[in-house]
């Protein structure tokens, strides 16, 4: 086990990691459920006159999500209710300044840690203790705190490092979403069990859906992940357009064609798979298309149809348990949100248990009313609630448990 906030001692200067990696649109970063749950943790920590130096990333080198945490500091400060200071250095000369300047009650966040040349580095958990990004800001602090559980999973200089060398501590979300998932995958159910599968990262879901072959009866898929699959089956679908998602279907495909294949050939019939889609009219409105009329279709598919919401609302109705991960179309967008809202309505009117995962996915239950109340729990994390679900281990909890 490890330790958590509960354990620390009043008036401590803490290096925090958090993921408040969120969604960009027009340059703008959106707001979202895990700036909420961060700041409640944030907030916790300043009541005992910590001070606190956070670190977080954003996006993905190449990315154009991949932006500095600027933003974010705003968005942070805005739900903690206290300044909250953006410096533009994660362990250089400004932010070694910003750190010296940290007095009790103070909040400051780095810059985006995956524009240092270690966070992403090929390293072991031990060589990562060793860069100069640790032991450059290590001796700066008392203790080091992980409350980042949707970036768990990843074994990066900011999540595995720091506890090599540093006291560790698991903050607020990290101990309550680690309680809730891993619990989630020693549940027995008797009934039917259906995970709810789409978003972006097919590499996470594809890797779900191979280790949890056994305990779930029925996947539904749509989103990217919908369409990598179709394509595997021969539709002309899931490959880049120029107005589509840039490099999205051609490079998750490249990655992950075989294994596709695979997992079609063990179980294909264990997979419900789009039988149409959405996409944008001329004049912006929703044009519906069935899978088998795409031949030669040059357009970018940013929903799943209604004939596949018609199939897919049966499954969840006869389930003793759904599990969500991944939006099932461009649900930010309200003619293309019917798959997505169809399918969590379709869950909220049923009896079941009920979790849904994904930062982004998590936060269309708010935004279309479908009632945080309807489910057991909303997780803010996506590949990291996965990896839980399947009872995999999670480096940062490795690392803090070591
Ligand atoms: N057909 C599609 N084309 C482009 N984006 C899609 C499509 N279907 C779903 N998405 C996007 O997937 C995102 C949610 O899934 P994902 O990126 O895996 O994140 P998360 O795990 O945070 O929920 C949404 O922002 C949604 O717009
Ligand atoms: O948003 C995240 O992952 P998620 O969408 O799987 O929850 C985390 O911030 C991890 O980001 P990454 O998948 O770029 O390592």
């Amino acid at each position: 086990m490890f330790e958590t906030i509960d354990d620390l001692d009043d008036q401590q200067r803490l290096l925090m990691r958090i993921d408040v990696n969120a969604p960009v649109d027009d340059g703008e970063v959106q707001d979202n459920r895990r700036f909420v749950r961060h700041a409640e943790t944030i907030s916790e920590l300043l009541a005992d006159d910590h001070a606190v130096a956070l670190m977080a990333h954003q996006g993905r080198p190449g990315r154009d999500t991949f932006v500095t945490l600027e933003q974010h500091a705003d968005i942070l400060a805005e739900h903690v209710g206290e300044s909250v200071e953006y410096v533009p250095s994660t362990y250089g000369e400004e932010a070694l300044d910003a750190i010296d300047d940290l007095e009790s009650g103070d909040v400051i966040l780095l810059e985006n840690v995956r524009m240092t040349d270690e966070e992403l580095a090929d390293l072991t958990p031990e060589e990562h203790g060793e860069t100069e990004f640790v032991q450059t800001l290590a001796p700066e602090f008392d203790a080091y705190v992980n409350d980042g559980y949707s970036v768990a999973h990843r074994a990066h200089t900011s999540i595995v490092g720091f506890p090599q060398v540093m006291d560790s501590y698991a903050g607020r979300v990290m101990s309550d979403e680690y309680e809730y998932n891993t619990s989630v995958e020693r549940r027995e159910f008797d009934g039917k069990v259906t995970m709810v599968l789409g978003g972006t990262k097919a590499e996470d879901v594809i890797a779900a859906m191979e280790h949890l072959d056994e305990k779930v009866d029925q996947f539904l898929l749509g989103g990217i992940v919908g369409h990598l699959f179709q394509r595997a089956n021969g539709y002309d679908i899931g490959t880049d357009t120029p107005e589509g998602p840039g490099g999205l279907y051609d490079d998750n495909w490249e990655a992950n064609e075989e294994t596709i294949r695979e997992v079609i050939d063990e179980y294909g019939d264990r997979i419900s798979l789009p039988v149409d889609v959405a996409r944008e009219g001329e004049d912006g409105e929703r044009v519906t298309d069935r899978m088998e009329n795409l031949q030669g279709s040059p357009d970018a598919y940013m929903d799943i149809g209604e004939a596949t919401i018609d199939e897919y609302r049966p499954h969840v109705e006869e389930s003793e348990a759904v599990l969500v991960k991944g939006a099932l179309g461009v649900f930010e967008m309200e003619a293309f949100s019917y798959g997505t809202r169809g399918v969590l309505q379709a869950v909220a009117e049923t009896d079941c248990f009920s979790v849904v995962g994904g930062g982004d996915t998590s936060r269309s239950v708010e935004m279309y009313d479908i009632g945080t109340e309807n489910f057991n729990h909303l997780s803010i994390a996506g590949g990291a609630y996965l990896k839980a679900l399947t009872g995999e281990p999670l480096a940062a909890i490795e690392a803090l448990e070591k």
